[in-house]
Formats: structure tokens, C-alpha cells, sequence
């Protein structure tokens, strides 16, 4: 006889979320949960609430009303827009993945494991080679990659990325979620923010829209649908199939209209 299966908790709940700025509410009425081995996609237009949500998963925010239930030693890492970063900051590649360390150890002082594993982190990431240049230096996917590593040396359960693609090409893009992918497949549990919706959130298991509320959540066929997207983008779009996955068609009525 195989006991029965006692639902896992999650590893961050939210009931009935309320919080904004100031007077103005960001987030209204959200309840949410991140289980242990998921990986969600936060769709939403600009200023729907996507990066303040990440803030109070993270703890860095505290809600309004309702609240957010967080797992106990649950170990969290964040991956920022690399618009927010000041990249005149005068580290190397090696110097800032290792910087991500609690103690924030500079690389002279580091000891020959640590070294070991900021090597071995962004050989995984495939940036071994650019562990000497300054971070400017970098492309955007390079750059992506480095916050990366920043982030997994941490050895988080759960990460949670503030648009990972913008900004990078097609390649890099590809890449990036083959490789969030991996580590998801290792057991890490992934939330990302984007506004990709071909390209990113069509091919991740769950999203979620979301417009200061969460309009709907569910599998890729579930939210990319042409009502969610009018409430959630207040915009008219179009949603093709294509081998199984929903394809967005933007401004497909205005273009015809016109
Ligand atoms: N520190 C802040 N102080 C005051 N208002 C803020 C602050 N941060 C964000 N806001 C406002 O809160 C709203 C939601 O912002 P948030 O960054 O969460 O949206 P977003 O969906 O992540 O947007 P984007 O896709 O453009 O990054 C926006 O109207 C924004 O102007």
C-alpha cells in the first residue's frame, strides 16, 4: 500500500497580497505559491507590478495586506535587470561572481576552493575564459551569464530573475533558457519576469499574468490566450498554433483595420 501523498508546502506562499508605493496599489489581491521544483514565467506589461512582486518574494518589501508565507531557511538568489547595475564598478568577472559570497571576499584574498568553485560555476555557465576581464567588457549574455554565477554560488533553492533576455539576441536568448532549464531539470525552482511572450514564456511549464492582480495562471495554453492578454497587455492580439505552442500575433486587428 503507498502512503498518501501529502502535498509538498510551498516554498513561498502568498495570500491576498496588497502593496504600492504610496497611495497608489502596485499589487492588489495577489495569492500565488512557489512549489518546491517549479519554474514560472511573470508575464505583465511595463509597471504591472512584475519586479515589486519579485521584491516581496524576496523578503526586501513587506506587503500591505495579506501576507507572504516564506519557507524557513529557505535560501533565495536574485538575478537583477542589468539596467540597474553599475557596470563602472572596477571588478573582474571572477571578483564580482565572487563578491556574491556573504563574506564578500575580493579575489586576492580568496582561498584555492573558493577559487575552484567560481571557476567550475562559470564553466558551467561557459565564461571560464572570461574570468579575468572587467565586467563592462561583457555582452549581454555574457553579462547575463555572470549574474548568473553570482547567484548560483550562492547554492539557492530558488532564484528568481528580473528579465533575464532583455536585451540579448535570438542565440543568447535560446541559450539562456536552455540552460535555466538544466538547472531546473538539477531541481532549482526558477521564477522569471518577462515581457517575451513568444520567445520566453511560451516555452516555460507555468506562468502567471499578471496586471497589478493576477488575471490567470496556468500552463503556457492556458494564459497565452487572446482575453488573458487583453486584460493583462490591454491590447488586441492574435494567438496562433504552431506545433502545439501558442504564437502571438501582436496588433494583428489594428494592422488589418487600418
Ligand atoms: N521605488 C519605487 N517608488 C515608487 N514607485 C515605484 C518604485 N518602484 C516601482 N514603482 C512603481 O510601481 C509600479 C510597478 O513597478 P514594477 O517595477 O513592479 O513593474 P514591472 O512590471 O516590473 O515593470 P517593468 O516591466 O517596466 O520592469 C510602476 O508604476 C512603478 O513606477
Amino acid at each position: 500500500m503507498t502512503a498518501p501523498r501529502v502535498p509538498a508546502q510551498p516554498l513561498i506562499g502568498l495570500q491576498g497580497v496588497g502593496f504600492g508605493y504610496d497611495r497608489r496599489p502596485v499589487l492588489d489581491g495577489v495569492t500565488l505559491s512557489v512549489a518546491a521544483g517549479t519554474f514560472t514565467g511573470v508575464v505583465g506589461p511595463s509597471g504591472s507590478g512584475k519586479t515589486s512582486l519579485l521584491r516581496l518574494l524576496l523578503g526586501k518589501v513587506q506587503p500591505q495586506r495579506g501576507q507572504v508565507s516564506t519557507r524557513r531557511d529557505l535560501t533565495m538568489a536574485y538575478v537583477p535587470q542589468l539596467e540597474t547595475v553599475n557596470w563602472n564598478f572596477p571588478v573582474t568577472v571572477a571578483e564580482c561572481v565572487l563578491m556574491s559570497r556573504p563574506q564578500g571576499l575580493r579575489w586576492p584574498w580568496a582561498s584555492g576552493s573558493e577559487r575552484r568553485e567560481v571557476h567550475d560555476t562559470l564553466d558551467r555557465l561557459g565564461i571560464a575564459d572570461l574570468a579575468g576581464r572587467h565586467i563592462r567588457e561583457l555582452s549581454g549574455g555574457q553579462q547575463q551569464r555572470m549574474f548568473l554565477a553570482r547567484a548560483l554560488l550562492r547554492r539557492p533553492e530558488l532564484i528568481l530573475l528580473d528579465e533575464p533576455t532583455s536585451g540579448v539576441d535570438v542565440k543568447t536568448r535560446h541559450e539562456v533558457l536552455h540552460l535555466l532549464g538544466e538547472l531546473n531539470d538539477d531541481g532549482l525552482s526558477i521564477v522569471l519576469t518577462t515581457h517575451d511572450l513568444n520567445g520566453i514564456a511560451a516555452h516555460l511549464p507555468h506562468l502567471v499574468a499578471l496586471r497589478t492582480r493576477v488575471i490567470a495562471e496556468g500552463t503556457p495554453a492556458e494564459v497565452i490566450r487572446p482575453d488573458v492578454l487583453e486584460a493583462t497587455f490591454g491590447a488586441d492580439m492574435e494567438v496562433l498554433q504552431h506545433a502545439g505552442m501558442p504564437i502571438v500575433v501582436e496588433g494583428y486587428r489594428d494592422s488589418r483595420t487600418a
